[in-house]
């Protein structure tokens, strides 16, 4: 971070309906002692780039969010229209020119997330940059959730979304996107491993 990097704001993903997780509400359920969208704030806070400011993402228990201490936003589209539905509702209400995307499931996410998408992003002209990581078969593949997004886009995703879409990759594809590849030595494997069900929840708290 230099003057000359424009304020990022960090989005919390937490609108999903959980049903993997018996329809719980996933940001709440602890990991570690405390909820999942408190541990994926302070990760965000511990970046080595830092964030002009944090928004979650949610669309039940919006108290309970609010309780976290930053400004909590219900997703402006009806029906859990799924992440893309999130990233719409953040680049609304962001008021810096960048927006970075995380989901509330994945509390591991590397502490240079911001910096290396960042960077990727300006290397290559990009206005998007996506991370890609190994999944658990160590295939490397795009995780579009964790997302740095010009905040300009949100006029071509309204776009998207009023059509119909509701695929990331369908819609990042139209722009110019930089994928950033988290699988260099000394990366954590485990990083992106996000907790879909209690018991990934569980094993996640293992490691
Ligand atoms: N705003 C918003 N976010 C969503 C929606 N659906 C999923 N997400 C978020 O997208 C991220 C990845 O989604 P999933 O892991 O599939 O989460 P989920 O929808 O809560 O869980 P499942 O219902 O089990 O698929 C999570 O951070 C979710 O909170 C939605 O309809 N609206
Ligand atoms: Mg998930």
């Amino acid at each position: 971070m230099n003057d000359n990097t424009p304020g990022i704001t960090g989005l919390i993903l937490a609108g999903g309906r959980g049903s993997r997780m018996g329809g719980t509400d996933k940001g709440l359920q602890n990991f570690h002692g405390l909820p999942l969208a408190l541990q994926t704030l302070m990760r965000l806070q511990l970046q080595s780039t830092p964030l002009q400011e944090v928004l979650i993402n949610a669309n039940r228990n919006l108290a309970a969010y609010e309780s976290l201490g930053v400004p909590v936003w219900p997703d402006s589209i009806d029906g859990f229209a799924g992440p893309l539905a999130g990233f719409q509702t953040g680049l609304e209400r962001c008021e810096t020119p960048l927006l970075l995307t995380v989901p509330c499931d994945t509390p591991l996410f590397p502490l240079d997330l911001v910096e290396r998408l960042y960077t990727a992003m300006n290397a290559q002209d990009a206005d998007i940059a996506m991370a890609a990581a190994p999944e658990a078969d160590g295939t490397v593949r795009p995780q579009p959730v964790f997302c740095l997004l010009k905040t300009d886009l949100l006029e071509s995703l309204v776009k998207f979304t009023q059509g119909g879409g509701r695929k990331i990759d369908a819609w990042t594809g139209q722009h110019r996107c930089a994928i950033v590849p988290f699988d260099l030595p000394g990366d954590n494997a485990q990083a992106f491993a996000n907790a879909n069900t209690l018991a990934e929840l569980q094993q996640l708290e293992s490691l």
